[in-house]
């Protein structure tokens, strides 16, 4: 691989005699990862149909690499959100975040959503996920992903931490800040990133990075766990940055996270001697399976309270949403209803006034009032399982109408009219509407296979 030799030099320094081992490891394939979904399927579960060859990632209990000639993207179960693909050593920050049901979390650079589906995963349905990215077009992904993947208890923003200060004041126990970076970790996977390294002086990320921290706290409750993480190798983003955090917020400290599997300590050397950094975790390509990370977990420890209120509002949904329950569900659907321009939600509990942020989704979509008719939404059909239907057309993974339906063509089926769950292996994949011998099929246009 061809690197700047300003790079070199600069590995050269970061890591001494182990320059050569990490210049050895460009040599290595790319690692490749998948992370299984448990809000849809445990890992033992997944484990007896999992069609690949997989082996664990040791600081993930939900994470494996798979083989370069495998092709996850491309199987039913992808499209079923059993799992999502992930690079291995990005799936620890979300893992450091210790996050639990119930928590009140916010993953403020998280477009396109692995570490928002793997918190959503955490969360198990309890408690709120605010996740934001500053780019209104990388917010699609995301939103398709935390759909996907069936989380409903997230509302996707996209706006800057700004933003959120006066509404989620001292409100977030957990917040994840997987900073945008000058992406050195990201080479061998994608050499096209070193172009954008050239073009960009690590100064400029910095800049970002201090700038998005300094306003952290205000969002911060008191007794609250922050997680900051990088893809870059550079100090001056990663262990210079947290050093600077900690001299200006003195209710700060590092957490300390058992080191083992190659994890390794963040370089005092290059923040001011500062021994607090050593707690960080530095993942590098040459001493584990992983493209290299930078992650600080840090506790915030003041008695400021969160200055939210709980609101028990409960909103009715209209009749047409409870026709279709009857109709077409074996479930109840329970939870806080709110319509917001003919859509309906069911927001999560203690979710904060919003107004005046752009909000691109507020918790899980159910559908839409079209006249009298309630419409069921694909976000819906994901957050379901296939018990909780009435008519269920299942097929199993390798039926060639599976593909069909995720192409968005009819199929040619008998069963009852009406509205029918589309499902691989018994996963739902979407909507359908029985008419005569077809399925028309509702499966989204933007999440079609090409
Ligand atoms: C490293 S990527 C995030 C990857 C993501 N966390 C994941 O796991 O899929 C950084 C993201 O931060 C966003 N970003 C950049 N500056 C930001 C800011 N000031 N506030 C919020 N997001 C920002 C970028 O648009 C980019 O999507």
């Amino acid at each position: 691989m061809n690197l700047p030799k300003i790079y070199l030099d600069k590995m050269k320094e970061l890591l001494k005699d182990e320059y050569d081992e990490f210049m050895n490891s460009y040599n290595d394939g790319k690692i490749q990862g998948l992370r299984v979904n448990t809000l849809k399927i445990s890992v033992e579960e997944f484990l007896k149909i999992n069609p690949f060859k997989l082996t664990k990632v040791p600081w993930c209990e939900t994470g494996f690499y798979y083989e370069e000639n495998e092709r996850p993207a491309k199987h039913a179960y992808y499209h079923a959100g059993l799992y999502y693909i992930q690079e291995p050593s990005a799936m620890l920050p979300a893992e450091v975040l210790h996050v639990e049901s119930g928590d009140r979390v916010l993953d403020l650079c998280a477009a396109p959503g692995g570490k928002t589906t793997q918190i959503g995963a955490k969360l198990k349905g309890e408690g709120i996920l605010i996740t934001n990215d500053i780019k209104h077009s990388r917010t699609k992904a995301l939103l398709k992903n935390v759909e996907l993947c069936g989380i409903k208890n997230a509302i996707v923003i996209n706006g800057v931490i700004e933003d959120l200060n006066r509404s989620c004041r001292h409100f977030f126990n957990k917040v994840l800040i997987d900073a945008p970076c000058s992406g050195e970790g990201m080479f061998r996977k994608d050499p096209s990133m070193v172009k954008s390294w050239e073009r960009t002086p690590t100064s400029e990320y910095s800049n970002i990075q201090k700038d998005i921290l300094s306003q952290v706290d205000e969002v911060m409750s008191g007794d609250s766990r922050l997680v900051y993480s990088t893809c870059t190798f550079s100090p001056d983003e990663n262990e210079e940055i947290i050093h600077g955090f900690l001299e200006e917020n003195i209710d700060y400290d590092t957490v300390e996270i058992p080191k083992d599997n190659g994890l390794m300590d963040g370089l005092s050397e290059f923040a001011h001697g500062d021994k607090r950094v050593e707690k960080c975790i530095r993942l590098w390509p040459h001493k584990l399976k992983g493209e290299g990370h930078f992650v600080a977990v840090l506790k915030k420890d003041s008695d400021e309270l969160s200055k939210i209120k709980n609101k028990d509002k409960k909103h009715k949904p209209l009749e047409s949403f409870s026709k279709f329950v009857e109709d077409n569900l074996n479930c109840q659907i329970h939870g806080e209803f709110r319509e917001i321009n003919e859509n309906l939600y069911i927001v999560p509990d203690n979710m904060p006034n919003l107004a005046g942020i752009r909000v691109v989704r507020s918790g899980w979509l159910l559908g839409k009032y079209k006249k009298n008719r309630f419409e069921p939404s694909q976000a819906f059909a994901m957050g379901l399982t296939w018990k909780d239907a009435k008519r269920v057309v299942n097929f199993s993974s390798d039926d060639p109408n599976v593909i069909k339906y995720l192409k968005g063509e009819t199929i040619n089926v008998e069963s009852e009219k009406g509205w029918t769950l589309v499902c691989v292996d018994n996963y739902p994949l979407g909507w359908a509407k029985q008419m005569g011998n077809t399925l028309k099929n509702y499966y989204p246009a933007p999440w079609r296979w090409m």
